[in-house]
């Protein structure tokens, strides 16, 4: 009878890992004596010792040739929060997600760590020091919020000792650092344009912005602790800086040190706040005429005029996290 062999525990997959978190991840693995085979529906770089498999999470028979062997799986794909595109979501972040895992059923993956968002929780109103017990966003802001929610659900769901497949959830929250494809972007596109001379609220608000490698720590720690006697089995997990910061100094900081103006003029959150949905519903309404993407959405308005800071103190308890 033929065995099955165990595949080596330095032998992992990254979905995403083209994607701005998923090649700093990448880096740190091989950095780390991994072997990495990379998934993407594109291919961004090349790296010694890296192999990648180009395709669409959403095609099983794509998908497995990647894990081959493999005895790990990070899920850090997703389409940009900026496409608004709720058709795509779903089919990327819920059809897509239940795909890696029958994928990882099949290939006899051990692990499978999801890059989920604290944003899960967030509903657009205050959250101070927010803890994994929260629960789930009952009207998420956006179809991106929505299906991480899903998308989180069917891994930490798919925990299942039987079958040999052990799961946990990563929640980052506003990741910055090099190649970030959207923080500085959006903020520099904006400012260019002259949108950013407003501060939208009092400008008090404090949120978590967390540097990518701290993000990247966060992983590889759920990673080598996920064992099947382990408490970390299906469980979200944040991982901040642990160092909440003024969303607007924060922003001032970065426009200032690019050589822009900082915000200076305050507008009232709740009338910026429904011009935002009332863009946004207009932008659905005149999709099949004209297509228009508004810089000020329901979600960044809400970002950008509430608190929104999460506690990591279960990272540090069960995953021995502290930030770098
Ligand atoms: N950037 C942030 O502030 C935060 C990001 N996250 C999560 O972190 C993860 C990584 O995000 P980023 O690196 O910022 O985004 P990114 O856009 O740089 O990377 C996502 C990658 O997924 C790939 N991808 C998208 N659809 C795919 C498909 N159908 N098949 C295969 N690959 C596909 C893209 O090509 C891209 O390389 C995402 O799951 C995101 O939801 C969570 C919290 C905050
Ligand atoms: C136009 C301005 C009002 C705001 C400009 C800055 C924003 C582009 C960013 C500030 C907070 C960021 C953030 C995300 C994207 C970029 C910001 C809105 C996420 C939505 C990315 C995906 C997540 O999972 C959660 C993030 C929260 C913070």
């Amino acid at each position: 009878m033929a065995t099955r062999v165990r595949p080596s525990s330095k032998r992992c997959a990254v979905i995403g890992g083209s994607g701005f978190l998923g090649r700093h991840l990448v880096e740190k693995l091989v950095d780390r004596g991994y072997t990495v085979s990379v998934f993407d529906i594109r291919q961004s770089y090349e790296l010694p010792g890296v192999t990648f498999h180009q395709g669409d999470l959403c095609d099983k028979q794509a998908l497995l040739p990647a894990m081959k062997d493999v005895s790990l799986v990070f899920h850090c794909a997703s389409p940009a929060p900026a496409s608004d595109d709720r058709r795509l979501f779903e089919r990327v972040n819920i059809e897509g997600t239940r795909t890696v895992i029958q994928a990882c059923n099949e290939a006899g993956v051990q692990k499978l760590v999801l890059t989920s968002s604290a944003s899960v929780v967030f509903e657009g109103t205050d959250v101070k020091n927010g803890g994994e017990d929260l629960p789930y966003a009952k009207k998420p802001i956006d179809y991106y919020t929505q299906t991480k929610i899903q998308q989180e659900k069917l891994v930490l769901e798919a925990f299942d000792e039987g079958k040999g497949l052990l799961t946990v959830a990563i929640r980052p929250h506003g990741i910055f650092g090099p190649r970030d494809p959207q923080l500085v972007p959006i903020l520099v596109d904006s400012a260019r344009k002259g949108k950013m001379r407003f501060i939208i609220g009092d400008g008090t608000n404090v949120v978590d912005f967390t540097f990518v490698e701290n993000v990247v720590h966060g992983h590889i720690l759920a990673a080598e602790r996920l064992r099947p006697d382990s408490p970390i089995c299906g469980k979200p997990y944040h991982i901040t800086n642990d160092e909440p910061v003024r969303f607007w100094d924060f922003m001032s900081e970065v426009l200032v040190g690019l050589g822009y103006a900082a915000p200076r003029y305050h507008l009232p959150y709740a009338v910026v706040y429904g011009l935002a949905l009332l863009l946004w519903l207009l932008a659905l309404i005149l999709r099949p005429l004209v297509s228009f993407k508004p810089t000020f959405t329901p979600m960044r308005v809400a970002l950008a005029g509430t608190h929104h800071y999460y506690s990591c103190e279960r990272a540090k308890r069960d995953l021995g996290y502290k930030p770098l």
